[in-house]
């Protein structure tokens, strides 16, 4: 397993360029499910998660060709199995979202439940009733939901909470439904928007996508598409906790300055100036960042993606920080990784108390998830002497080349190479 070696201390200087978001990456492979035509992408993050749902989709029989970097055709023109198995879907909560698809476009699936994850429980119910809803008969036997409807009839459908996967799975199921299915209490993610003008490209008839109810007038069939992938808000953020914690001035180029309202602010309100174009964002940092407390909630609110790397920027920050985590059960194993490194933070239920110390200083750590990754990176960068990331491929799932984007921008990191025992 490979590890990060990073000598903290140096300033962040230069320019970094965001690659597609993961998190609309992911939806919009499957939904190239949807049509027997070829799907041309472009801005596709070279990432382990995207890999690995082209495998999954490549033992269904779908077809994939690199065009050039980042670009990728698409062909679900002969799928051949309607099998999601569990080795491929273990790693990766995303790989649920076959499931609408295959059952909208084939009229059945079997879908392997994705694996424990470590940030929380994430049960797939909301799909599972959202589908039901539509005529679906769904079974859950020997760890696979299965899934048969001779065709999905449109529905309105309430989810009990706000699921970013969940809009999508259903969104994606409504498309080729007969009739209309309104999606109230929807998600309204960017990455949620992404993928509904993807679909408005194929042929698919959606309204109120980036609004808490999406309707969805389902049609015959889609055809092929090309789209270009949104910029991956996350990563644009995690480089700018990682200026805010060592200082310097860095420039984040194709990125989408409008989708990250709510980390820019609190980014501005630790210290940071801001500035913005439409597809780039300045970031310079010159001072001791202040605390600054906040609480996770679906979007437009502050993401649960970026609570680890904000909390990391306030491990050396002036004052104290409350950070309340709404979103998920267990999204806090960063903080004991982060005390090795001198951090002071107390954690009540869902809340996390960070008072700042001077300097963190550099150990050995342990990545538990991917954002949870992120934070030591962020921590490495500015603690005094060496810090060594274990267990990188939580990272590798969701960072492009992350450590050669660091160096790029002045930080002393390395990745050391580990093959297997
Ligand atoms: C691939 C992808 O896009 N992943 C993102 C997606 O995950 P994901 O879509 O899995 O997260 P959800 O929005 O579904 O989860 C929100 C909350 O609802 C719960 N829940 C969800 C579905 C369900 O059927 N039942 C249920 O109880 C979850 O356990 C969680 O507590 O949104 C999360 C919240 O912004 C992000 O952290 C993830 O990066
Ligand atoms: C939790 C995340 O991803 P996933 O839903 O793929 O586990 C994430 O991107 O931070």
């Amino acid at each position: 397993m490979d590890k990060l070696l990073i000598t903290g201390g140096n300033r962040l200087h230069g320019e970094v360029v965001i690659s597609g978001a993961k998190n609309a990456a992911l939806p919009i492979l499957c939904a190239s499910l949807l049509t027997a035509d070829p799907v041309q992408l472009r801005n596709v993050p070279s990432l382990k998660d995207i890999s690995t749902t082209l495998r999954l989709l490549q033992q269904m029989g779908v077809q994939h060709h690199w065009d050039g970097p980042a670009q990728l055709t698409l062909n679900a023109g002969n799928v051949t199995s309607l099998e999601a198995p569990y080795e491929l879907v273990k790693t990766m909560r995303a790989s649920i979202l076959v499931l609408g698809p295959l059952l909208a476009r084939f009229g059945e699936a079997k879908v392997s439940l994705p694996g424990g994850c470590a940030i929380g429980q994430r049960p797939v119910d909301q799909h599972i009733k959202g589908l039901t809803a539509m005529g679906a008969e769904i079974r859950i036997e020997h760890g696979f939901v299965i899934a048969k409807a001779k065709r999905l009839k449109g529905a309105t459908i309430r989810t009990d909470m706000v699921t970013v996967t969940g809009t999508e799975n259903l969104m994606m199921a409504a498309v080729l439904a007969e009739g209309r299915t309104i999606l109230e209490n929807a998600a309204r993610e960017p990455e949620i928007t992404d993928l509904a003008e993807l679909l408005i490209k194929m042929g698919a008839r959606i309204q109120g996508h980036g609004t808490d109810r999406i309707v969805i007038e389902g049609v015959e069939r889609l055809h092929g598409a090309e789209h270009t992938i949104v910029a991956d808000r996350i990563e644009a953020g995690t480089f700018l906790c990682a200026v805010g914690a060592t200082g310097g001035d860095i420039t984040l180029r194709q990125a989408a300055p409008d989708t990250l309202g709510a980390v820019l602010d609190k980014l501005r309100e630790a210290g940071l100036s801001i500035e913005c174009g439409p597809d780039w964002i300045r970031g310079q940092m010159n001072k001791r960042p202040k605390a600054v407390s906040f609480r996770t909630y679906e979007y437009p609110a502050f993401p649960t993606d970026m609570q680890a790397q904000l909390m990391a920027l306030n491990t050396m920050a002036e004052g104290t920080a409350v950070i309340a985590e709404n979103i998920f059960e267990n999204r806090f194993m960063h903080v004991q990784e982060l005390r090795r490194m001198g951090a002071q933070i107390d954690i009540d239920g869902h809340t996390a108390v960070v008072t700042g110390v001077p300097e963190l200083s550099g150990a050995t750590v342990m990545a538990t998830d991917l954002r949870a990754s992120a934070s030591l990176v962020i921590a490495g960068l500015a603690a005094s002497g060496q810090t060594t990331v274990e267990r990188i491929y939580h990272l590798d799932r969701g960072y492009e080349h992350m450590e050669e984007k660091l160096r790029l921008i002045g930080a002393d990191i390395q990745r050391l190479k580990q093959e297997p025992a």
